[in-house]
């Protein structure tokens, strides 16, 4: 394994990558760096490509066209999709430790999986069953099993999106704040842009035809402030919601 690259630095990149599929153009010269310590927001309509876009990365799907550098990277493990996926006779623990059998050479202290269900508000229910959780529980177990092995990437495929508005708020400010304490680098998935401005350093929008529609850069931390104050990110936010509309009506390569 590579050593891990220091905060900002190159972790992986995707290279002029195209994707075809049943004849279909899924993806069309896709290039963008996964840059270390940073997350990474891809947004675009339903059917854009974005999870098209997370199996190539994982490798689940090689790409028709291009290249993908992981730098040395295992870019498959740290994935949470959209369905959580959890063994139901094993409980919430067992469930969340269950990535750490298949990385035995990886150095993940035993109480990592104790203090991970803390964090996300689930030692309550360590012990029960998986099928007994709620669906929001389960996303938030599939989460801590994600990382509790220490991956080099964390992938989310619309991680929050089975969460209560409350709940998904907490997470996602619990998230950002891991990311900038421990240095997690993050690509994710998501449909909601505030969402992207409140965790992302990096924004992309996937357009038609599968191209780069728009990126932008964020500053989360520099969002923060009294409510109503904020401007940089309702600017944004307009801009990205704009670019949605132009998206549209002409494919770009940016
Ligand atoms: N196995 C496949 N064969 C052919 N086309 C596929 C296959 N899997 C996905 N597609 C098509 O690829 C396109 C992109 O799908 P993808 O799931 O990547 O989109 P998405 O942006 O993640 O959508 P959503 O936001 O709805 O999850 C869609 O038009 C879909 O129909």
């Amino acid at each position: 394994m590579n050593p891990r690259p220091r905060t900002g630095q190159l972790m992986a990149q995707l290279i002029d990558v195209s994707v075809r599929r049943g004849g279909k153009q899924i993806l069309d010269g896709i290039s963008l760096t996964i840059d270390c310590g940073r997350v990474l927001a891809l947004l675009g309509r339903s059917g854009a490509g974005k999870s098209t876009l997370l199996q190539v990365l994982t490798g689940d799907l090689a790409p028709s066209e291009g290249e993908i550098d992981s730098g040395g990277h295992d870019l498959k493990k740290g994935t949470v999709h959209q369905a959580p996926l959890l063994f139901p006779w094993l409980t919430v623990r067992e469930n969340a430790g269950l990535g750490q059998t298949y990385a035995a050479n990886r150095d993940v202290p035993d109480r990592l999986v104790d203090e991970l269900l803390d964090l996300l508000g689930l030692t309550a229910m360590a012990d029960s069953y998986a099928e007994q959780i709620s669906g929001g529980q389960a996303q938030r177990v599939a989460l801590a099993r994600a990382l509790a092995i220490a991956p080099d990437v964390l992938l989310l495929d619309e991680p929050f999106s089975a969460l209560d508005p409350l709940t998904r708020t907490e997470l996602q400010t619990w998230l950002r704040r891991q990311v900038t304490e421990r240095g997690w680098t993050t690509v994710m998935v998501t449909h909601d842009i505030d969402e992207a401005l409140v965790l992302a350093d990096q924004i992309v929008l996937l357009g038609t035809g599968g191209r780069i529609a728009n990126r932008w850069t964020n500053h989360p931390e520099q969002h923060d402030g009294p409510p109503g104050r904020s401007t940089r990110r309702a600017e944004l936010r307009a801009e990205i919601q704009a670019a949605y509309h132009t998206a549209d009506k002409e494919p770009a390569h940016v």
